[in-house]
This record gives C-alpha cells, sequence and structure tokens, in this order.
C-alpha cells in the first residue's frame, strides 16, 4: 500500500514538474495542448455564474417541472407548490465554443433582447476579473453577436525588434495585443494624431517611422517645434527641417505651393490623385512628421495671432489636400486639447489615424480618441507609465487596439538616416516638379 502511494506521489510530482517545464519552454504548445482545453471547459461550466455575477442575466418566466426547488436556477426563491409550475429563471446568454488564440481565447456570445455590446464593454473589466485574465475586448460582428476576445497575459510587456518595411509608405512599427503587426500605412489612413505626455513613447515611435521609411523612396520633412532636438540628428535623410514657427510656416506655405503644382499636373493629365500617373511622372510622396504641435498653436502675445492663423490654415490644407497628391501627416503632440484653438480641432476631424500613448489629462485622450468607443478612452487612461510605447490606436477597420512599438533608439534612428541619406531628395527637387519634368529616380531604389 505504502509503495503504491508512493508511486502515485512519484507520479504526480513527475506531471506536474514536466508540466510546468513544458509551460516554461514552449508556452505557446502548452497553451494549446493543456491550457486551452481546460480553459474551455471551465469557461463554458461556469458561464451561468460568470454572467449573472456580471449583469448580463435577463429574468424570464419560464414552465419549470421539479420536485426540487434548489435546481431552479434563479435568484428568487422558488416556492414548489406543484410539479409542473411557472418560475421567474435568470436565462444567461448563448455561449458558442471558446476558440484559442495566440495570447488567450475568443468566444461568440449571443446577446439576449435589449442587450447591446454597449453593456458587455461595460461588463468586461468584471469578466476580466471574473475569468482572472489581463483584458477582455468587445466587438460586435453582426447585430445580436457579440464576440469577447480575452487575453490572459499582457502580451505588451516584451516586443520584438523593428521588422523590414512590408511596403511603399507601409511601415511595421510595433505589436497589437491581438499579436498581429501594428502597420501604419499612409496610403490607406494619410494622417495620423500621435499624443501622449512626456516619457510615454511619442519619440520612439517617431523613431521606428523615420527607421522604416529612411529605406524608402520617400522625401521626409520634419517640423520640430522643440526647437529641432529631435529630428536634427535625423537631417540626412530630411529634406527639409523647420525649428521656429517662422520656418513652419514658410515650409508649409512651400508644402501647399506643392500641392497645387501636382493638382495642376493631375489635371491635366486627367488623373485623381498622383497613384494614377504612370510610373515615370509619378512626384516622390511626402511624408511630414510634426513633433510638439501645440507649439505651432500656442499665441503668447497678440503679435503672433496672424502668424499662427497662417500657420494653422496652410497646415490645414495640407491635410484636407494633401492625400490625393502624396503628402502625409503623422503629428506628435503632449496636448491636443480645444483650448488651443478651432485649427486643432478641424486638424484632427482630418487625421483618422489616431495613437493614444499615456496622457495626463482627459481632454487629450477624448481628443485624439473622442469620438471611439468608451472603453478606448478608459484604456489609454490605465496605461502604467512602466511601459512606454504602449498605446490605444484607432485603426483603418473601426476597431481600437492596444499596441506598443517597437523600441527603436536614437541611435538606431540615426543611423538609418545616416545610412540612407543618399536617397534623400533635394528640396529644390521635389519643389520644382511639374508635369514633363524629371522626377528623381527614386523609385527605384
Ligand atoms: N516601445 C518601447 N519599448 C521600450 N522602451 C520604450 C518604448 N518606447 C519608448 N521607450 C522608452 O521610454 C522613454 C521615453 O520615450 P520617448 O522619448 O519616445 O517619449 P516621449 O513621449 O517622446 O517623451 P518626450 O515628450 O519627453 O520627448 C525612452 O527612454 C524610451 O527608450
Amino acid at each position: 500500500m505504502f509503495e503504491r502511494l508512493l508511486w502515485l506521489a512519484v507520479f504526480v510530482v513527475t506531471v506536474t514538474v514536466s508540466l510546468r517545464c513544458w509551460r516554461r519552454w514552449h508556452r505557446r504548445s502548452y497553451w494549446y495542448v493543456v491550457g486551452y482545453p481546460i480553459t474551455a471547459f471551465t469557461v463554458r461550466a461556469t458561464w451561468r455564474k460568470v454572467a449573472l455575477g456580471c449583469g448580463l442575466t435577463k429574468k424570464r418566466q419560464r414552465f419549470w417541472f421539479t420536485t426540487v426547488p434548489g435546481l431552479v436556477s434563479s435568484t428568487g426563491t422558488v416556492q414548489v407548490k406543484r410539479k409542473f409550475q411557472r418560475v421567474t429563471v435568470d436565462t444567461k446568454p448563448w455561449m458558442g465554443l471558446p476558440l484559442p488564440t495566440r495570447h488567450g481565447w475568443r468566444v461568440t456570445i449571443r446577446t439576449l433582447e435589449g442587450q447591446i455590446p454597449a453593456g458587455y464593454s461595460t461588463a468586461a473589466e468584471r469578466l476580466a476579473h471574473s475569468w482572472g485574465v489581463h483584458a477582455v475586448r468587445v466587438s460586435s460582428p453582426r447585430p445580436g453577436r457579440v464576440v469577447l476576445s480575452v487575453t490572459i497575459h499582457d502580451p505588451l510587456v516584451r516586443v520584438d525588434d523593428l521588422p523590414p518595411s512590408p511596403g511603399l509608405l507601409k511601415v511595421t512599427v510595433g505589436r497589437l495585443e491581438t499579436g498581429h503587426p501594428w502597420v501604419i500605412d499612409f496610403r490607406t489612413v494619410p494622417h495620423w494624431l500621435n499624443a501622449g505626455a512626456t516619457q510615454s513613447g511619442k519619440s520612439n515611435l517617431a523613431n521606428a517611422l523615420i527607421v522604416g521609411l529612411a529605406p524608402q523612396p520617400v522625401a521626409l520633412v520634419g517640423f520640430d517645434l522643440k526647437g529641432g532636438v529631435e529630428f536634427t540628428p535625423y537631417g540626412p535623410r530630411l529634406s527639409a527641417l523647420a525649428t521656429t514657427r517662422a520656418e513652419c510656416s514658410a515650409l508649409l506655405d512651400d508644402l501647399v505651393e506643392l500641392m497645387t503644382t501636382r493638382m495642376e499636373v493631375c489635371r491635366e493629365t486627367g488623373a485623381r490623385n498622383i497613384w494614377q500617373l504612370d510610373d515615370h511622372e509619378r512626384p516622390v510622396p511626402i511624408v511630414v512628421l510634426v513633433d510638439e504641435l501645440a507649439e505651432l498653436y500656442l499665441m503668447a502675445d497678440k503679435s503672433e495671432k496672424d502668424e499662427i492663423a497662417h500657420a494653422s490654415t496652410a497646415l490645414l490644407r495640407v491635410a484636407q489636400l494633401g492625400r490625393a497628391f502624396g503628402i502625409y501627416l503623422f503629428c506628435c503632440g503632449q496636448r491636443i486639447g480645444s483650448d488651443l484653438g478651432p485649427g486643432v480641432t478641424a486638424l484632427r476631424a482630418q487625421c483618422s489615424g489616431r495613437i493614444c500613448h499615456r496622457v495626463n489629462d482627459p481632454e487629450t485622450a477624448t481628443m485624439t480618441l473622442g469620438d471611439l468607443d468608451p472603453a478606448a478612452l478608459v484604456s489609454a487612461r490605465a496605461i502604467p507609465s512602466e511601459t512606454p510605447g504602449v498605446a490605444i490606436v484607432a485603426s483603418q477597420d473601426g476597431q481600437w487596439y492596444r499596441a506598443r512599438s517597437f523600441y527603436v533608439s536614437e541611435n538606431t534612428a540615426e543611423h538609418a538616416a545616416h545610412s540612407y541619406a543618399h536617397l534623400t531628395p533635394a528640396w529644390a527637387d521635389v519643389m520644382v516638379f511639374r508635369a514633363g519634368d524629371t522626377v528623381p529616380d527614386l523609385h527605384a531604389a
């Protein structure tokens, strides 16, 4: 008997240690083979209790046949006088089979009458605590269905190195919490707002863009309102750099003039945008990086009013019309509040790409992500300062995601700027382009 118990103990210890080792050395296969089946079974088995606790059930009158009152799933007291009677029961929403994902699982729920996805978003935090997971995200692929996407651990604690760019004007800058790459694609979403408090990771993201765009046949333009300290080291790969408001105004005038020229070229050739022009006619696309956007709008005294109005209008025109003519904006700022003036609000409306790092004031989060799901705002304000680079990203599919940029140091970005300095088109060359002009052979790079 003792020997049998000993063998059993040895067996249990061996199995436990092996499972722990497996989990430690190859978490993904362990999750699919061991973790997921146990989780799927537990989630299904406990769904009634969890839904009840999170306020996702509905009371319904049902005919119930029972002799044992305790078997009736009701929060009220059920008095069984007859064997077949009408009682109030708590009905749980129908749940499909949880499906494994790389960082957790995904399950479809059929909503009960009167329920909307927002109700599930409100309950998401309660669900996460009930299941003991990092986060539960809610989406609704079609009316009457919600999909709960569960991440067990925060997948953004560690991210890998910056991979090569997947195509022209596309840069994989980080990873989404779903495990998918976070791609900034200027041809799909032309203008971006990148907001965040100091030390939240805004410049790191700009560095990732510079490293990704440097080898591409594009012209990079910098507006560095921190007096040039951020972008000057990347000068060799920048076709133009403005570091004061006066310089910004002049450079914005250039961009508006360039846009007008490109407009004429497109009109003369019957094209609606530069991408419909023949390859040899197409002007070089321009990515404009703006750092510390608020400085462009801040007024110390009334004498600056005209200059601010001028710069603000020019930037807005570039945002409104730039897309068709190959001019794309990436605006970074600590604060992008409406107190900066109507110019900022109008610019924001033109920037469909939104990135909100950790922010200090709720208004910047609202301004950056405002028209998204309120849960995105809550998520943005919950970003801890220990994870710089984590942001809420509004994407072209209308969804929002938590994401983290790859770490790209200033040295790496500076190295890329020097290595690809030979691809930098001179600003004068970019400006003189007209139909029939010789286009610098940047597309061959
Ligand atoms: N994705 C990331 N992974 C790891 N560390 C990061 C990441 N992003 C930023 N950091 C680190 O966080 C710190 C702040 O980053 P960064 O300079 O980009 O912030 P910022 O928002 O631009 O701040 P500021 O407005 O003061 O310039 C840096 O030390 C940087 O190395």
